[in-house]
């Protein structure tokens, strides 16, 4: 049975999200400290892929992941899933509300009931876990009276309890995730699939711009465009670009020559299906039609058939 790696421990978001996503075949789910831990164990070939959070609609991207994405050797997304997101606070049975001192979660969580903890806990100090599961295992283990968790997590720590449910600053919030292989057969396209790179441009008037406008001549609808620095050269950014369509349609074929072109550096990180099934829609001028007549009449002009 194949292994797929998550963020652990058991009752995360993350193992929710990875459950989901390999729902269709028999998988053993692997539980990892990090996300670039989960990811180094599918670079090594110890599992087959791996499930990772990359963006929540409150606080924005998981600057772990795409950094993890970008190091060592690349990745590919292949599937993708958007899970709502609302939080419980649990504690040991017995604990008050008003006793509680510390309150642990994931960075993230806590940027997403900062409103709420200063409403209903103003006195509790927050402490950083590596998961939201982490924090309510923490709390299990005495270290901190409360946890910021995921639903699903009191099923896994039968030591605590739930005290307070449905905690979320911003109703309807959203968590998107990947599940992430070794770069292999591309999923087949479907007509509602998401492109990802990473690309490195100069720092050059209007580069930026111009890379830009190599996805809007083709009518390709860009739906996330996100900067994070290069590290050792200040100043210096890796973009990431996630884009309406597949790999193997022609605009976007034709996209990424033009980005290829211009980029110092393109990293492919993926093209699958949207976890919202919503189609691209694709302008006529930019319809594989349209690219596959247009190359045959290069090709005729080329070859002396046409003057
Ligand atoms: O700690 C978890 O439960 C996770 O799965 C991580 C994570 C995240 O990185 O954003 C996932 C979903 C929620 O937005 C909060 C935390």
């Amino acid at each position: 049975m194949p292994q797929i790696a998550y963020l652990g421990p058991a009752g995360t978001f993350t193992e929710q999200a990875t459950r989901s996503l390999t729902g269709d075949f028999d998988a053993e789910l692997v539980p990892f400290e990090t996300v670039p831990l989960a990811l180094t164990a599918v670079r090594r070939g110890e599992v087959l892929a791996a499930g990772v959070p990359v963006e929540n609609s409150v606080e924005g991207s998981v600057p772990a992941t795409l950094d993890a994405l970008t190091t060592d050797e690349p990745l590919v997304a292949v599937q993708e899933a958007l899970l709502p997101v609302q939080f419980d606070l649990l504690v040991r049975p017995g604990t008050e509300q008003g006793a509680i001192r510390t309150v642990a979660s994931h960075p993230h969580a806590l940027a997403q009931v900062r409103d709420w903890l200063a409403a209903n806990l103003p006195g509790a100090e927050v402490r950083a876990t590596s998961s939201t599961a982490a924090g309510a295992a923490a709390v299990a283990a005495g270290e901190f009276d409360a946890a910021i968790s995921a639903p699903v997590a009191v099923e896994h720590y039968p030591s605590l309890e739930r005290l307070v449910g449905g905690i979320a600053d911003v109703r309807d919030a959203v968590t998107r995730f990947l599940l992430v292989r070794r770069p292999g057969k591309l999923p087949e396209p479907t007509g509602a699939d998401r492109t990802s790179v990473c690309a490195v441009i100069g720092d050059e008037v209007g580069s930026l711009a111009e890379l830009l406008a190599e996805l809007s001549l083709r009518g390709i609808n860009l739906s996330r465009i996100e900067s994070r620095p290069i590290k050792d050269r200040f100043g210096e950014y890796r973009f990431f670009l996630d884009f309406d369509g597949h790999v193997a349609d022609a605009r976007i074929g034709d996209a990424l020559t033009a980005l290829r072109r211009r980029c110092s550096t393109v990293r492919f990180l993926g093209s699958y299906p949207k976890a919202d099934r919503s189609p691209a829609s694709v302008r006529e001028t930019a319809s594989e039609q349209a690219f596959r007549l247009s190359a045959q009449w290069v090709e005729d002009v080329r070859a002396g058939r046409l003057a």
